[in-house]
């Protein structure tokens, strides 16, 4: 597919500011190489005896004008490639959010969070730093170089004597063609072993937790440290290759010097050239050493950050796996009939179906109880209904449509869906309940908490619901967790509401209150009500018991306890396990 050419895009979009700049440094330069003739019509002057105030005035004004010409243009335009640099790197992580967030639940349980973080911070880093760099002292140099070879030429330094001095240099673009590649494919690893890094470590503070209970640390150390010393290799392997290289460019315009020195002074002690044509000589080549290091510095960055502008235009080409239809429609608001037809499904790369023949229907307004053992494919079929995953065309329907022909916006924003661990974000724990609606009344806001029992706990927070959760913030037991999540799902207040298992993590005591609070608020609304406990949904309209990915039993609670089956058998261990506990307390 074609890439989308990211920074090709950005230097289109401003090549004029770009050219502006380019430009002032290209005079900067070009002033900037009449210094040794200055100093060589300076020389010549003194060593004929014409020594007098008016040359000296003169020479100090014309090297005081060049060094404030140079001073300023530079300057300017160095600075405005800096800028127009951070401004890429500020463009280019907005957009890599909004393509991250744009993909799918399948791209992320393939790819660690840490590598895509590694994407939006050193890629970009390295691909800003070599355009700013790049055309900053592309310019100088190739500017410096041309015009020193201009001010030579034009001078009374013999062809013959430029042409032997120069020889040493112009091993310069041989030496980078052959450490090129080489250092490109180090900094590459480097890159890998960094992001490796970074996935490592995302991962070990996300599992903290876990580590510390089953006391593992040392563990988790020892693993770390391996991606740490994979690190410290490649770069050790990087630097080395890129030292030699960097110490070889000041070679060479060593070299070069000698030649010149060693020649021209033959000649000059001769009296074949002037002693200010020398001195002029010997400037001329010292300028160009420092631009020609800079283009090989220049090789060298840009080297490294073709390998991230790659990973970066590959990023941005990933096509995200659920996409809506050029021709998508928004749901109509009353939708609220679900129609499951034959439904079958595998997740991508599994060879196992997870739902298999599902037919079901949700009429308007109706609960739904959804029970099964775990890993019976409960998850998936709401992961269907809101196209986490996309179900096979036709199969499920909201209202008249295929929830495939409607737009994702629409389709989401009908779905008030609770998972059973509900991430909450490090902020008030207000913003988390209105985390659809961030501006929605405090009565809303309040209204939803009560519903989901998780009110009067939240007043006794030291700041009530502007609480912070998170960092240095109150840290939330599993159960108010759970029911603070349910409270965002109660705000969102939409025409379809999911529960999935989402009141596990509370006692039989709030979980009535839950449920029926639930009853009273939803009368009339559809809902789905996914549990492993019968108490949570032996009153919805339907209940389905679900086993390994088929439905094998639907009806009331009542119809189903009358039936042997699954359900009956479910009621009577957790009956019997209800009976156990209280025998016991
Ligand atoms: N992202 C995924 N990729 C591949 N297989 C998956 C994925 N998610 C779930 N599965 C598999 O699909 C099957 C159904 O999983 P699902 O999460 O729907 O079960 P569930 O009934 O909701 O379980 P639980 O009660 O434990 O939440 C399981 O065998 C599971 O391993």
């Amino acid at each position: 597919m074609q890439s989308p050419r990211l920074l090709a895009g950005y230097l289109r979009a401003n090549w004029p500011i770009y050219a502006m700049a380019v430009l002032a440094i290209a005079v900067a330069n070009v002033v900037q190489s009449y210094y040794p003739r200055v100093l060589g019509d300076f020389t010549d002057t003194l060593q004929a005896g014409g020594i007098s105030r008016k040359a000296i005035v003169d020479a100090s004004l014309a090297l005081l004008a060049i060094g404030l010409t140079f001073g300023i243009l530079a300057g300017l335009g160095q600075f405005v490639i800096m800028w127009l640099g951070r401004r890429f790197e500020f463009v280019t992580r907005r957009k890599l959010f909004a393509h991250f967030t744009g993909l799918s639940e399948h791209y992320y349980s393939k790819n660690g969070v840490g590598r895509l973080l590694s994407y939006v911070m050193n890629d970009v880093t390295s691909v800003r730093e070599s355009i700013s760099m790049g055309v900053n002292h592309t310019t100088n140099a190739v500017i410096l170089i041309v015009s020193v070879m201009a001010m030579m030429i034009a001078s009374s330094i013999p062809v013959h004597l430029m042409l032997v001095s120069m020889i040493p240099l112009l091993v310069i673009p041989w030496v980078v063609v052959l450490f090129g590649p080489r250092i490109r494919q180090r900094s590459l690893n480097v890159q890998e072993s960094l992001a490796k890094m970074t996935e490592t470590a995302e991962e070990q503070f996300g599992g903290i937790r876990v580590t510390k209970k089953f006391a593992v640390e040392p563990i988790m150390r020892g693993r770390f440290g391996l991606t740490v010393d994979r690190i410290v290799d490649n770069q050790l392997r990087l630097v080395r290759m890129s030292s030699l290289f960097q110490a070889l460019l000041p070679f060479l315009g060593g070299l070069s010097l000698i030649v010149a020195i060693a020649y021209g002074g033959y000649l000059a002690i001769h009296g074949s050239i002037t002693i200010g044509s020398f001195v002029s000589l010997t400037l001329y080549l010292r300028m160009i050493v420092n631009p020609l290091q800079q283009i090989g510095n220049v090789i060298n960055t840009m080297q490294r950050s073709r390998a991230s502008l790659e990973r970066l235009n590959g990023f941005l080409s990933i096509v995200p796996d659920i996409r809506e239809d050029a021709d998508a429609k928004t749901l109509p608001p009353g939708a609220s009939g679900i129609r499951i037809r034959n439904l079958s499904f595998a997740y991508p790369g599994s060879d196992q179906e997870a739902l298999r023949n599902i037919d079901l229907t949700v009429e308007p307004g109706k609960t739904l109880g959804i029970i099964g053992k775990t890993g019976s494919g409960k998850t998936t079929l709401v992961k269907l209904l809101l196209r986490v995953y996309d179900p096979p065309a036709g199969t499920i329907r909201i209202g008249d449509d295929d929830v495939r022909a409607l737009t994702l916006e629409s389709l989401r924003k009908h779905i008030a869906y609770v998972p059973q661990d509900g991430f909450l974000f490090s902020t008030t724990i207000r913003d988390n309940i209105a985390f659809s609606d961030r501006g929605a009344e405090e009565d809303r806001v309040h209204e939803a908490a009560k519903r989901a029992q998780i009110y009067d706990n939240v007043l006794d927070f030291p700041d009530g619901f502007a609480t912070k959760l998170g960092e240095r913030g109150i840290t939330l037991s599993g159960g108010q967790r759970q029911r603070t999540s349910l409270a965002r799902g109660f705000l969102k207040d939409a025409p379809i509401l999911v529960l999935d298992d989402s009141v596990s993590a509370v006692d039989a005591v709030t979980e009535t209150n839950v449920i029926g609070k639930l009853r009273e608020q939803r009368r009339g609304r559809t809902t789905i009500i996914i549990a492993h406990r019968i108490s949570a949904l032996k009153h919805a309209d339907e209940i389905v018991v679900l086993d390994k990915g088929t439905i094998v039993q639907k009806g009331t609670h009542e119809q189903l306890m009358a039936q042997e089956g699954l359900y009956a058998s479910l009621y009577a261990i957790q009956e019997e396990g209800t009976r156990y506990a209280e025998g016991k307390s």
